[in-house]
């Protein structure tokens, strides 16, 4: 079976990124990596690791490349900016990239993408309305998506992603928990193997809103969702004290935990396993896998930055495409 085609798109110029996809394509693995990205920003993210690269046009057949061969789509920057100072001026040109990858693998001319992180204020400063590539890409597909970051010890989702803290609660909807948790369940199954998941579904408020005295998001709107799925077999946990659901063995027997909100789950998450983990947007058409941290701009420009991540992205996604063809092919 071919090897499976990724768009790796490094993200923010100015930030690590660079590095850690120069770093994942100096490595073996199981995939064809074509980046959507500036040569130069390469190149110079190259002569930081030690290495020099040679670009090549994303159609390049392997015996073409040396090991120094870098497949590219080149996507040009404005500015060439310090590393560890974003520039707004390249906001287009990042979030380019992530559109044409997109673009790309909406058209099946590849398997999957890989992002590296982008600098979200920077977007913004440069003049685009930017949350976050989950929504970015969940609007270019124009479908309904489920951020969730995993690592060896634990896969947690969220049921709202960027949005203020304020504004949590009053974007608790039940109908869209529901199809969160269809998502969420559709992807355990197809993509990761497990054929019955046990999803754990944490409250909203302190100790699951305590029987209604503190709160009562979790039985006006969480509990009559997992009870409507219950009832069509999904197994489900919940609605769960947040403070308790990740004690070793409740996770142990745990597929996934559904947070409510993006620091309720995150934290755990990133203090269990920050190195190895990894981000991915659940609901596409594509596999998307990105990298579980920051564009760590103190450590642009070192050399230091770790790129087990990138590099567990760069895996996770080959899998889950290669799960996926062989789905296909046998429908
Ligand atoms: N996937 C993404 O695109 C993504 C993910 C998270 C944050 N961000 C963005 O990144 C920017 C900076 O965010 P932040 O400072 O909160 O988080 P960060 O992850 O960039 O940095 C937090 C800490 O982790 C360290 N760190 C991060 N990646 C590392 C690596 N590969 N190796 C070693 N150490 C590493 C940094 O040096 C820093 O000390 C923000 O704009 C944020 O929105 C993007
Ligand atoms: N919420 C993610 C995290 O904290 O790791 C991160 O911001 C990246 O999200 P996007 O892939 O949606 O930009």
């Amino acid at each position: 079976m071919r090897r499976p085609r990724l768009a790796l798109v490094p993200g923010e110029p100015a930030g690590v990124g660079p590095e850690l996809a120069v770093a994942a394509l100096r490595r073996e693995s199981d995939a064809d990596l074509v980046v959507f990205a500036e040569a130069a920003t390469l190149a110079r993210a190259a002569r930081v690791l030690g290495t020099a690269l040679t670009f090549h046009d994303s159609r390049a057949d392997r015996a073409q490349l040396g090991d120094d061969g870098v497949r590219l789509v080149e996507v040009p920057n404005v500015a060439e900016a310090a590393f560890g100072s974003p520039d707004p001026r390249n906001a287009r040109s990042v979030v380019l990239a992530l559109r044409m990858a997109a673009e790309a693998c909406m058209a099946g001319e590849y398997d999957g993408m890989v992002t590296g992180p982008v600098h979200k204020a920077t977007i913004n400063a440069g003049g685009i309305a930017y949350t976050g590539t989950t929504e970015l890409l969940a609007a270019h597909a124009g479908c309904e998506v489920v951020m969730m970051l995993a690592n060896p010890l634990m896969r947690v989702a969220l049921a709202t992603t960027h949005l203020p803290l304020r504004a949590v609660a009053d974007a608790l909807d039940g109908e869209r928990l529901e199809r969160t948790l269809r998502i969420l369940h559709a992807a355990l199954r197809g993509d990761f193997g497990i054929d019955d998941p046990l999803v754990a579904v944490l409250g909203l408020n302190p100790h699951a809103g305590e029987q209604g005295h503190l709160g009562r998001e979790e039985i006006e709107v969480v509990a009559p969702v997992l009870e409507r799925l219950r009832a069509e077999g999904m197994r489900l946990d919940g609605p769960l004290p947040a403070d308790t659901a990740f004690l070793p063995r409740r996770l142990a027997a745990t597929d996934a935990v559904l947070a409510m909100y993006h620091d309720q789950g995150l934290p755990v998450l990133k203090y269990s396993g920050f190195e190895q983990a990894v981000n991915l947007t659940l609901g596409l058409p594509y596999p998307r896998v990105a990298v579980d941290h920051g564009t760590a701009l103190d450590l642009a420009g070192s050399g230091r930055a770790d790129p087990s991540s990138m590099l567990a992205a760069v895996a996770a996604c080959a899998r889950i495409a290669g799960v996926r063809r062989t789905r296909e092919q046998q429908r």
